[in-house]
This record gives C-alpha cells, sequence and structure tokens, in this order.
C-alpha cells in the first residue's frame, strides 16, 4: 500500500481520494482552500450524489483519508486541481496545475510518482508541469522520480459508479512512468487500464472524448434550427435517424454547460491552428440560448412586461453543478434581447421583462442567482421555460401550473414534458 497526496479536493479530487482509501492507501487530501478543508473536518460533504456523500464521509471519519492544509510527501502526488479557460484568450489557465507542481517539487523524492489528472492542453506534462517539478526539486523526470497523465472522466451525476467503472487510460513521459501510473490505479477500479504511447497522447485523447460530444451535440443543435424551418420535430427526426446502425446523434438544448465540454475542446487548439470544426461546433452550441430567446421573443412581439418562469440553472438534469449555466445564460440573453427592443411607442411606463428563475439541487445561499421557489416563479407567470432536465419538472402538473400562471405558454428546450398533455391544458409548446 502506498502513501498518497491528493491536491484539490473537488469534485475529482474528494472521490478520488475516497476511492484510492478505501483500497487501503493511506491518503491525505491537501487543497489551498481552507474553507473546503475545514468544511471537510467537520464532515461536511458537498455533493448532490447521496451514496458518494457517505462514501466520502466514511474514510475522512475513520481516517483513512487525512485532511491536510499543506503539501505532504507521499509516493504518489494527485493533481486534481481546476484548469479553467481563458476565455478571451480562448486558452487553458494552467495557473494552478503550476502551482500544484511547484508544491509538490518542495517535497519530491527520488522514486516518487507525479500523476496529473486534470484536464490539460496536448503537451502540459512533459512540458510546463516536467520543468516545474525538474527545477524545483532538483531532480529528473523519468530517472529519479516518475511522471504521467491519467485524466479523469467521470459523468457529474454518476460520479462514484463511473470513478470505479469505467476505463481508464495513462500516460507516461517514459514506459517506467506509465507503469508506475497504472500499478496504483489497476487493483482499484474495474475497469480496464489502458497504456497511452506517452502523456501528450493520453492528454489529446481526453480533449477528444468532450470534443467529439460536443461536436455531436453542436449537429443537433444545428438540426433543431434547420428542423424548425421546416416545420419537422427534430428529435422525432433524430431518434428515426437513429434507428440506423452507423448513426448516432445526441439532443439538441439551450447550450451545453458544465465545465467540461464548454472548454475542454478549446484546448485542442493550444498547439495547432487547425482547429476549425470542432471550434465551429462550439460557436453553435453557444448560440443555442439566444436562438431560444428569439423563440420566446417572436412568440410575444415585445418582452416588455412579461413574467417567465426560467425552470433549471444547473447544468444538467438531476445535478447541483451551474457552472457554465444554460439557463442563466437564457436570462441573460433574454433581458439583453428585451433592453435592445424599441422603447413602447405609446409612452407608457417600461416594466421590462422579469425573470423567475428556480432550481431543486443547486443552492443559492449567497442568493447571487436569485432562486426562488418553484410556486413563486410560476405564479403569474406569462411562460415556462425549461431549461434543465430534472426529473422534477417533469412531473409538474399543467393544470396546477395553468392555475398559477397568467399565460399559457411552454417552452421545453429539453424535449422532457409531455408535451400532448401541456397542450390538452391549452398550452401553447414550443420545443427544440
Ligand atoms: N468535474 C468533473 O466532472 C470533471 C471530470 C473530469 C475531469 N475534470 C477535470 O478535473 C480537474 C478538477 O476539476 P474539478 O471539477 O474537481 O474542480 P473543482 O473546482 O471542483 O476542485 C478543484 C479544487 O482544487 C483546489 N486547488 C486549486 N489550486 C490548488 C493547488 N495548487 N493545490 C491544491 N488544491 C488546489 C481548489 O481549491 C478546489 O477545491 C479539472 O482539470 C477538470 O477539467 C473534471
Ligand atoms: C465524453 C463525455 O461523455 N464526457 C463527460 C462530460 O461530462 P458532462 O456532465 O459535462 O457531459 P454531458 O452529460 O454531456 O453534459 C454536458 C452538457 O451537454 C448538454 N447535452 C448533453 C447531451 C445531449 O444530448 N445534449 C445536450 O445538450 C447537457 O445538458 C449539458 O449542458 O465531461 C466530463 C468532464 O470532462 C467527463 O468526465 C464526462 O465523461
Amino acid at each position: 500500500m502506498s502513501t498518497i497526496c491528493v491536491h484539490g479536493l473537488g469534485y475529482v479530487g474528494l472521490p478520488t481520494a475516497a476511492l484510492l482509501a478505501h483500497n487501503g492507501h493511506d491518503v491525505a487530501g491537501y487543497d489551498v482552500d481552507e474553507a473546503v478543508i475545514d468544511r471537510l473536518s467537520r464532515g461536511e460533504v458537498r455533493t448532490g450524489e447521496a451514496e458518494l456523500r457517505e462514501y466520502i464521509a466514511e474514510v475522512i471519519e475513520d481516517g483513512r483519508l487525512t485532511l491536510s492544509n499543506e503539501v505532504v510527501p507521499a509516493s504518489y502526488h494527485l493533481v486534481c486541481v481546476p484548469t479553467p479557460l481563458d476565455a478571451e484568450a480562448e486558452r487553458a489557465d494552467l495557473a494552478y496545475v503550476l502551482s500544484a507542481a511547484g508544491g509538490i517539487a518542495g517535497v519530491l523524492r527520488e522514486g516518487d510518482t507525479v500523476i496529473v489528472e486534470s484536464t490539460v492542453p496536448p503537451g502540459t506534462t512533459e512540458g510546463p508541469v516536467l520543468e516545474a517539478l525538474e527545477g524545483d526539486s532538483g531532480l529528473r523526470a523519468g530517472e529519479d522520480f516518475h511522471l504521467a497523465h491519467s485524466p479523469e472522466t467521470v459523468l457529474p451525476g454518476n460520479i462514484l459508479y463511473e470513478l470505479r467503472a469505467n476505463d481508464r487510460f495513462v500516460g507516461g513521459v517514459d514506459a517506467t512512468s506509465t507503469e508506475a501510473a497504472a500499478r496504483l490505479y489497476e487493483p482499484c477500479i474495474d475497469g480496464t487500464v489502458h497504456r497511452a504511447p506517452d502523456a501528450t497522447t493520453a492528454e489529446f485523447v481526453k480533449l477528444v472524448q468532450n470534443a467529439y460530444r460536443d461536436t455531436n451535440i453542436g449537429f443537433a443543435n444545428e438540426l433543431a434550427k434547420i428542423a424548425r424551418d421546416y416545420g419537422i420535430d427534430t428529435r422525432e427526426a433524430i431518434g428515426l435517424a437513429n434507428r440506423h446502425a452507423r448513426v448516432d446523434i445526441l439532443q439538441p438544448g439551450p447550450g451545453v454547460g458544465g465545465h467540461c465540454l464548454p472548454v475542454d475542446p478549446l484546448f485542442l487548439a493550444h498547439g495547432s491552428d487547425s482547429v476549425d470544426l470542432i471550434r465551429n461546433a462550439r460557436r453553435v452550441n453557444d448560440s443555442m440560448a439566444g436562438y431560444v430567446a428569439d423563440l420566446v421573443t417572436h412568440y410575444f412581439g415585445d418582452l416588455d412586461g412579461k413574467r417567465l418562469a426560467i425552470l433549471g440553472v444547473a447544468y444538467k438534469g438531476n445535478v447541483d453543478d451551474a457552472r457554465n449555466s444554460p439557463g442563466l445564460r437564457l436570462a441573460r440573453m433574454l433581458r439583453a434581447t428585451e433592453q435592445e427592443q424599441p422603447a413602447v411607442a405609446d409612452g407608457g411606463e417600461h416594466m421590462g421583462v422579469e425573470m423567475r428563475l428556480h432550481d431543486p439541487h443547486v443552492s443559492d445561499d449567497d442568493g447571487s442567482m436569485g432562486l426562488v421557489s418553484l410556486e413563486t416563479a410560476l405564479d403569474g407567470a406569462d411562460a415556462i421555460v425549461v431549461t434543465t432536465d430534472h426529473d422534477e419538472y417533469r412531473d409538474l402538473s399543467p393544470t396546477e401550473a395553468a392555475d398559477r400562471m397568467r399565460g399559457r405558454l411552454l417552452v421545453d428546450t429539453k424535449g422532457l414534458m409531455d408535451e400532448n398533455a401541456w397542450r390538452d391544458a391549452d398550452f401553447d409548446v414550443l420545443t427544440l
């Protein structure tokens, strides 16, 4: 069994630390954010996944996973820190990864293994991470210590299952590094550990997986726009097209959220000028909030004085994460669209568009998103816009909603609701 220091205790690092602790390793979880350490030390594990919460809490409680506010020496260092997109430059912000590498270099010993799990542009592990580790430690990667990339591929909403079941791939700066990384994961997961030829290939493959999914969704979103021009039901058409054994189109929606799909594909452009289709698919996906805002505006003619219930700010169904939220983006677009409309001709008071946002999974402790209860969102609303496919919304009764609302428009951007039931309750229904 090994000593392991996991750097970064967020969506990826904390479950990973728990997995390794459950498998008998001596794990220290380190996070720069003292609030994270304090919270976890009090036994407060924040995840919407109940089974995962218990899985993590158990190893913290019995001391198999210790929490640390400093980097500790360990045989394995796992880097699970953020890699956000610098949106203006369309480049990965590697500051967190390099700061983690700097911290590791201070305690690195001969024979240790460093594994980068964070999603990074191709060349990062063999380039700047290696330089930071070697520069500050005086040790040589591949000779004195091992260095590899092994990306995480868990699907938020199903993290515990996927952490154990998914295949992994590992790519080292040399063959010994690849094997050192594979040795750690192999006994802990049911999936297969695949050896990539090198760390850069492993980084590339992770980005390719997310770019493939994002591009496929971009295709579906473009089809939604085309199908509307022909008066065709997109989802029905996609369902029929997918009957072909070699066709597998994903579903349209109000945009692609989360912090992986909207971000990772652009990392492919770090060292290449050939990113074209992938970038265009990103643009199509980013255009969807504006497209939905236009649909709503066109329906009413003028949004001034309208009250809209936006249902869902989580980036997808049944999760509590609102990063790059299509629902919040749509709310911004609707406000901007309304403000661009000509001032009311009759000189009456300009009331603007009122948006009431609801989400049963996302917490809004500081009130920054202005979330309200479902009842408040529906009271007096002219329209419901469903932006997240939470189970709770599927069960919403059209007659009960109608009793609270003053208008009768349902915009179902996720294909979630029973369209006929809502039409039977006298609603106009717009879908993608
Ligand atoms: N969330 C996902 O579903 C998912 C899935 C696959 C891959 N990834 C990738 O995994 C990485 C981590 O993502 P996440 O969602 O867990 O991020 P997160 O924001 O949830 O957590 C990251 C944690 O790292 C801490 N941190 C920042 N700098 C640090 C440092 N130098 N040392 C120690 N801790 C530090 C932060 O305080 C934070 O608690 C990213 O590269 C992401 O793209 C995420
Ligand atoms: C290749 C892959 O599977 N990667 C996964 C992905 O996880 P994710 O949670 O970000 O992915 P999705 O579930 O696809 O959601 C993203 C957004 O796309 C919208 N969407 C989805 C399907 C569809 O048909 N139409 C849509 O519009 C959805 O609503 C949401 O806004 O990245 C993680 C981090 O790298 C990976 O670890 C994880 O394996």
